[in-house]
């Protein structure tokens, strides 16, 4: 039987209300905001009960709170943790962290620069190394909730990996931590799709590889991170991403299972709501992002935090017409095994990253096939480039046709189906060559959607034309 491990993120938001109206105005502005907090919702819940049961209930929440703190293994004892860089890390733990950080304060070490993000627990400011001149993000979190200390421990465990925001010092005084972490100077990937709308696949796919990259070294290290989302995904100033806000992560090993409510609205997976859920819901969350990815919007939406959680637990989603009918077959058939409700059905993170859409697009995979195909002795373009000419040339129809749907204010302007189509069974060629070019692993079967016809046409069916006022797209 699975242990049960609860969190204390029920507890401790206030402003449900204020979130709902802030993110239905956030929604006016940009149609792609759906983070109001999943805590204050359960605070809600909660409140209710309070009223039959207040005794009960605060003794109840108190020791869910102490659960939440003694069940997370302490630095060093996780059983998952692999070899390398991870256990490298643990070595230097929170607590050898903060003896470094009680001998100096941070005022000795940094100045402060201005404030570049406010969060639940703190702020973010700039501090320039006096020592060295180099920037960083430094995030103050006040003391009083286990989560903060959660998260610095959870920070450290994980700090090194070349996607996780790396943790450079902690410097604790009375009240609060100060976290001084790397600068990710490019913004948030949110931001960045606010701005430019759907991406192209390849695109899309070089992103999504680095996040499942960082995802799969989370859940090696016995992590959930439970709050997937662009948000929290920050970019440097190359324009990699880092996995950013450890915030509501918690530890797990093998076999145990999480049950409090914790995420992001529109990215959380069901499971969460039945409030009995693994490391899984980060493949939910990370789904939920590349169909935003893909397609500009969000597939989850509704008008209240109830018709969200109504839409993640029954809608079923249409991958095979609207903007989809320009989308890969085999991104939506990564999409379809990422959005599984069955949480045993569903991918993991290793088998994403094997899937022949992440290898397909990806540089790797067609460098891979340029360097076999120099052995080859083939005569004319080596396929990686007849491929990668084929990939700029689809990208290039879509954006062209994206550009006239929007300049043009005739509906009989748009493109014909016959054009998506010749694009569409382009791709699926172009993937037919790839595939039979490199070695790919196929996921498990078994581990993958029912087994009768295909696993996209059995996940969904229509409903992405409803209209909602909240939390609608980007
Ligand atoms: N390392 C960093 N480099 C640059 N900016 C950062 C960094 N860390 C955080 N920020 C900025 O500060 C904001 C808040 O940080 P973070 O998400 O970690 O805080 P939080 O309190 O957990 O937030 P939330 O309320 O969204 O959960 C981020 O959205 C980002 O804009």
């Amino acid at each position: 039987m699975r242990k049960k491990r609860k969190g204390s993120e029920t507890e401790g938001f206030e402003n449900l209300q204020e979130d709902l109206s802030s993110c239905a105005n956030a929604s006016r502005s940009s149609n792609f905001r759906s983070h109001f907090s999943l805590e204050g919702y359960a605070r809600l819940k909660k409140r209710c009960k309070e009223n039959d049961t207040v005794d009960e209930e605060s003794v109840g929440s108190f020791k869910r709170r102490l659960a939440g703190v003694a069940t997370a293994p302490p630095c060093g004892a996780s059983s998952l943790v692999s070899s390398g860089r991870g256990l490298k890390r643990k070595i230097g733990c929170i607590d050898v962290s903060t003896q470094t950080g009680r001998k100096n304060k941070i005022d000795d070490d940094y100045v402060f620069g201005p404030n570049i993000g406010k969060g639940k627990f703190g702020s973010v400011r700039i501090c320039r190394s006096k020592n060295n001149g180099i920037d960083f993000a430094c995030k103050t979190l006040k003391k009083g909730e286990e989560t903060v200390h959660r998260e610095v421990e959870i920070m450290q465990h994980l700090s090194g990996h070349p996607r996780v925001v790396t943790l450079h010092a902690v410097y604790e005084e009375s009240d609060c931590f100060h976290l001084v972490m790397e600068l990710c100077s490019g913004g948030r990937l949110i931001d960045q799709m606010v701005k430019e709308g759907k991406y192209s696949e390849q695109r899309a796919a070089n992103i999504f590889k680095d996040l499942m990259l960082v995802i799969k070294y989370c859940h090696e290290m016995g992590v959930v991170h439970r709050d997937i989302k662009p948000e929290n995904i920050l970019l440097t100033a190359a324009g990699k991403i880092q996995l950013a806000d450890f915030g509501l992560a918690m530890r797990i090993a093998k076999g145990q299972t999480l049950s409090g409510l914790a995420g992001s609205p529109a990215y959380v997976a069901p499971e969460v709501l039945s409030e009995n859920y693994s490391e899984k819901v980060d493949i939910w969350s990370a789904g939920v992002l590349l169909y935003a990815l893909l397609s500009g919007v969000l597939p989850f939406k509704g008008d209240s935090l109830d018709a969200i959680f109504e839409a993640i637990k029954k809608v079923k989603l249409d991958l095979n017409s609207g903007v989809w009918e320009s989308v890969s077959k085999p991104a939506r058939d990564l999409l379809a095994r990422m959005l599984t409700r069955e949480e045993s059905s569903r991918i993991t993170a290793d088998e994403v990253l094997r899937h022949p859409w992440i290898l397909f697009y990806t540089d790797r995979t067609l460098k891979t096939m340029c360097i076999k195909s120099k052995h080859k002795n083939q005569t004319g373009p080596p396929p990686c480039l007849q491929i990668r000419s084929q990939i700029e040339k689809i990208d290039l129809n879509r954006a062209n046709r994206e550009k006239n749907k929007t300049t043009s204010d005739s509906p009989t302007d748009s493109f014909s189906n016959t054009e998506e189509e010749e694009d569409e069974s382009g791709v699926v060629d172009v993937l037919v060559v790839a595939i039979s070019n490199v070695r790919i692993s196929e996921p498990k079967r078994s581990r993958v959607c029912s087994p009768t016809s295909s696993p996209i046409e059995q996940q969904h069916s229509s409903n992405l034309t409803t209209t909602n006022t909240l939390c609608r797209a980007f």
